[in-house]
């Protein structure tokens, strides 16, 4: 079993346990009193580099990253630094978020506010909506067959943006199947946990012109976005840089001028 195996059966887990505390009828009920979801696209594709900046306490490869006892304030300053969106994790056991997290980011900030968990059901796409995310990840490597397509169709139909995740060539090929618009390279290979940035270089020219290049994980200060950015990112999806920083909103400042 790999890594991701382990998360995913995890997630399902924890998933079956919320949906019988709350119906997906009632789910969808709260979902439509949810303000509507804000654009990203906009400053995705203003010019200069992006920063998606992370909510994350804890992972699989690094374990505990940072205390984080106000996600809500954390993401103001994110915020307040530049940040183009807030991307709250909200799986519980490897990574300590919660869909609370998720709700206190998107009280405090106006910029988009993106669902970053391991989503392979309708189920969790309409949590993001109820809980007042604007994008949700969509991860191609666990979203096997029709799935993908589904997901994919379903968010946009909520109005989330959906932000689909690709590690190799192929995965990229399906992505681009689908029409996903906001495709995100994921330098960590999430069957080993290994991260390589190179892996952003080797697929962004097969990334379509239209899409928003997102490049995700392995950035360790404003050079490694720096380079990401020469490679073709027009956003850069940052959390353990951040999260350690003792100060986040100029990191993500710094972040932002590496690129000009
Ligand atoms: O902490 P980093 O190396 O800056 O990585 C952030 C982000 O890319 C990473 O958290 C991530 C990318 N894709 C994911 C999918 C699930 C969970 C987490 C992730």
């Amino acid at each position: 079993m790999t890594v991701l195996d382990g998360i995913l059966a995890g997630v399902r887990e924890d998933l079956a346990g919320r949906q019988s505390e709350l119906p997906l009828a009632e789910l969808k009920a709260r979902a439509a009193d949810a303000p509507p979801a804000l654009d990203p696209l906009p400053a995705f594709r203003a010019p200069g580099v992006s920063i998606i900046a992370e909510v994350k306490r804890k992972s699989p490869s690094k374990g505990e990253l940072a205390t984080i006892a106000d996600p809500a304030a954390l993401a103001a300053d994110y915020a307040a630094g530049g940040a183009a969106a807030i991307s709250v994790l909200t799986e519980q056991r490897r990574f300590g978020g919660s869909l609370d997290d998720l709700a206190a980011v998107r009280a405090r900030v106006d910029v988009p506010v993106l669902r970053k968990d391991f989503i392979v059901t309708p189920y969790q796409l309409w949590e993001a909506r109820a809980w007042g995310a604007d994008l949700a990840l969509l991860m191609v490597v666990s979203l096997p067959g029709s799935q993908l397509e589904e997901l994919h169709g379903l968010a946009l139909s909520l109005g989330l943006t959906p932000l689909v995740e690709v590690h190799t060539e192929d995965e990229l090929g399906r992505a681009v199947q689908v029409g996903a618009e906001v495709i995100g390279v994921n330098a960590r290979d999430l069957t080993t946990l290994e991260v390589d940035r190179a892996v952003f270089q080797k697929l962004a020219p097969h990334l379509p012109e239209s899409s928003v290049r997102v490049a995700e994980s392995g950035v360790t200060g404003p050079e490694d976005v720096a380079e990401y950015h020469g490679w073709g990112a027009d956003v850069v999806l940052v959390g353990e840089a951040l999260v350690r920083s003792g100060d986040p909103r100029s990191s993500v400042r710094e972040f932002i001028g590496s690129a000009s």
